[in-house]
């Protein structure tokens, strides 16, 4: 086959996907690494532009198209150049678009109900304390005056949550001799906090619902998306994330009207990525495709996507062909993006019916090189891979940049000095190693960790507090001139001397609790306030309950991590100290974490490290891949890669024998993804470094990488 030859071929798939488009005949193009996917959507795109813009304009319609990352959003609005046709946005993004202006019925009816099924979750966790031994006497005779006594210390009980038993039950002395009762209600103190708990959030709840259901509050209330916020605050309105999808799950699902408004003015919908879309969203889209089918409209979704590279957990990957049926399938088969060598490597690695061929035959000067050593010493792992980084430089022009991806987060830790950031984290415990890089490394806010994304927030602002090119709308959002320039200048400047000379967030934030007082927040048009707002999405009014901002911060920080959960003094000291350790790391790291999620580098850095499912959808000439055993530690990381290549290299019914295993199966796909993800990012050199004993898997090895060779 010659290059020409190709091009025409590949030309006919571009044309499939045309003819598609001309029909209305909904498609899913499912193809490998480097083929053009992305490309082929911007083409398709364009194809719209070029020949149904007339009909578009005229009609007052757009075209959707819907990538993963606000990344990848731009990258495509770059690409098309400026048209006011097409919608470019995250899947999130665009789904609050189209059901924000719902707010005064079905909005806030789903809210409402929302609302009220999280009110049976309390009320239901309160009945359970109706047996307990100490509590049960706080229901019946003595449950009025029981409320009214919570209701009377709610700012000391939050102010005084998270200290030891003995100084908790001195906030009741006031009480104790008019309710006798609550000396035996106090005597286990952890269970007690639980059910006040318990009764403050049932009180919001209620008071939430109370508004929503008279006429003339309701209609001041908004629903809000919070993308800044990775749980929803159901009390305050506010949602996040998962619940945006399933609201507009619900509201497609239940209005007709939802449906035919998306169909009517975008009759052309297109999804990259498709393979790492949540589920509620295909199945949304397969609503929408089946009423324009019923209603006969001219309507059609565009799928780009594969299936093998389906890495995050709630991903549909391959399971979209059963949820979303009737769709026209296109491959292409070629590969535009890589040498021959590494197109033979990611076909055996994905080893299904995609068969990629390279676009340009002759495109045969790429290098593969396979590397183990098996030292297992932390300290060498990282001066080894340094030496095998040095060695990999030496082979490229001057120039050339070598991305590197690690798969253990305490190793990319440490090469990008951040090694106490993560060390204090991963000590806290809040979560498991499967989900460490992505809830603490991931570019994609919604994916980082509540707490972590909090302390991310913490540290941009102070970031942006020291750099001259921050600007007032940086620091305070939209203000609607509600703030003189003058009280902005001013409130910024004492923020700013505050956190001075501070050197970690412990210090950042006691400076900046000299300044949010009560009394520097006085009118309602505070600057204080909007920066409270937009750069940590704290409501001052929350604030009120405690007696320094310090002490609200971290109170918050504790639930963030924590929870709520009822624990006993000793586990609650415990989690104060891993806060306060936390709060101790230098800054210095701090701002190279966030420096590493914002992906900050001066042009002249020679390697840039990533997590593995960091470099989804893109490519780079030169490929480094550390690998070891284990992706993570525990858990379904334990030997992730040792399994796979102890998979690969069984005989056919051995391999068919042990994928009957369905959790078995999940996790050999899943890391067979990985290694194709992570492969197929190259375009000229890849080299990879396997920091493990590699006896037991040399031949899996083998098969894939062919020569194989000991680093020294
Ligand atoms: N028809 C084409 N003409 C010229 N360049 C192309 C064409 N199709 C793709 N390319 C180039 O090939 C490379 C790979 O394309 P693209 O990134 O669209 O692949 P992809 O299938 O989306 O990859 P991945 O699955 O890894 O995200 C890019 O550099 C792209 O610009």
């Amino acid at each position: 086959m010659t290059l020409e030859k190709n091009l025409e071929e590949e030309q006919k798939v571009q044309k499939e996907i045309f003819d598609a488009i001309n029909n209305f005949k909904s498609f899913c193009l499912n193809a490998g690494a480097g083929s053009g996917k992305t490309y082929a959507l911007i083409e398709s795109i364009k194809y719209v532009l070029l020949n149904k813009q007339v009909e578009l304009h005229k009609n007052n319609q757009k075209i959707i198209c819907v990538t993963y990352t606000n990344v990848a959003v731009n990258e495509i609005k770059e690409r098309l150049g400026n048209t006011e046709f097409v919608l470019v946005s995250t899947i999130h993004e665009m789904l609050w678009e189209q059901i924000k202006v719902y707010q005064n019925s079905e909005l806030i009816n789903l809210h409402k109900k929302e609302l009220s099924d999280e009110l049976k979750n309390i009320q239901k966790k309160i009945e359970e304390y109706k047996t307990d031994k100490n509590l049960s006497i706080i229901f019946g005779n003595n449950f009025e005056s029981f409320l009214l006594s919570t209701k009377g210390i709610k700012k000391l009980f939050f102010q005084n949550k998270n200290v030891k038993a003995c100084e908790f039950r001195k906030l009741f002395n006031n009480y104790q001799s008019d309710y006798a009762y609550l000396q035996q209600a106090l005597k286990n103190v952890n269970n007690f906090k639980e059910l006040v708990k318990l009764f403050y959030r049932k009180e919001s709840h209620i008071k939430a619902l109370q508004r929503i259901n008279k006429p003339q509050e309701r209609k001041k209330i908004k629903i809000q998306y919070d993308n800044n916020f990775n749980s929803d605050r159901l009390p305050l309105m506010m949602i996040s994330h998962d619940t945006l999808l399933k609201y507009s799950y619900s509201l497609f699902e239940l209005y007709p009207m939802f449906r035919r408004i998306i169909i009517d003015k975008y009759p052309y919908f297109f999804i990259d990525e498709y393979q790492d879309t949540n589920k509620n969203v295909i199945k949304l889209v397969e609503i929408l495709h089946r009423y324009a089918a019923d209603k006969k409209k001219k309507w059609l979704v565009g799928y780009f996507g594969d299936d093998k590279q389906n890495i995050y957990n709630d991903g549909v990957g391959s399971d979209i062909f059963t949820i979303h049926r009737d769709l026209k399938k296109i491959n292409k088969q070629f590969n535009r993006r890589a040498t021959n060598q590494l197109i033979e490597l990611i076909n055996k690695i994905r080893d299904d019916d995609i068969i990629q061929k390279p676009i340009n035959p002759e495109c045969i000067n790429g290098e593969i090189k396979f590397f183990y050593s098996k030292d297992l010493d932390n300290d060498n792992q990282i001066n080894k891979i340094q030496r095998f980084i040095s060695q990999f430089e030496a082979s490229i022009p001057d120039n050339q940049t070598i991305h590197c991806l690690v798969p253990v987060n305490r190793l990319l830790a440490s090469l990008c000095d951040f090694k106490a950031v993560y060390d204090s984290i991963w000590d806290s415990e809040i979560m498991f190693w499967d989900v460490f890089n992505s809830q603490f490394l991931s570019k994609q806010h919604d994916k980082l960790h509540p707490a972590v994304f909090f302390y991310y927030r913490l540290v941009m602002l102070y970031k942006r507090l020291k750099s001259d090119r921050t600007t007032y709308y940086d620091i305070l959002g939209e203000t609607n001139n509600n703030v003189t320039l003058k009280d902005a200048k001013k409130t910024i400047k004492s923020l700013v001397d505050s956190i001075n000379e501070v050197t970690n967030l412990d210090q950042m934030l006691k400076g900046l609790s000299s300044v949010i007082s009560q009394k520097n927040i006085g009118s309602s048009n505070s600057a204080i306030k909007y920066c409270l707002n937009h750069s940590l999405s704290i409501t001052y009014s929350d604030i009120k309950n405690y007696d320094t901002f310090y002490e609200y911060i971290k109170d918050t920080i504790y639930t963030n991590m924590f929870g709520d959960e009822n624990e006993n003094s000793l586990i609650k000291e415990k989690n104060n100290n891993m806060i306060q350790e936390i709060l101790n790391v230098n800054l210095t790291e701090w701002l190279n974490w966030v420096s590493f999620i914002n992906e900050e580098r001066d042009d002249n850095t020679k390697v840039i490290y990533h997590t593995y499912h960091g470099t989804k959808g893109e490519e780079y000439d030169n490929v480094a891949i550390i690998m070891e055993h284990d992706f993570g530690g525990t858990g379904n990381g334990k030997n992730k890669f040792k399994n796979y290549f102890s998979h690969i290299q069984c005989s056919k019914e051995e391999q068919e024998q042990k994928l009957q295993d369905e959790n078995y199966k999940k996790q050999l796909e899943n890391t067979q993804n990985l290694i194709y993800v992570a492969c197929s990012r190259a375009k000229k050199n890849l080299q990879i470094l396997y920091l493990d004993d590699i006896t037991e898997i040399k031949d899996g090895l083998e098969m894939l990488f062919g020569e194989i060779n000991e680093f020294n």
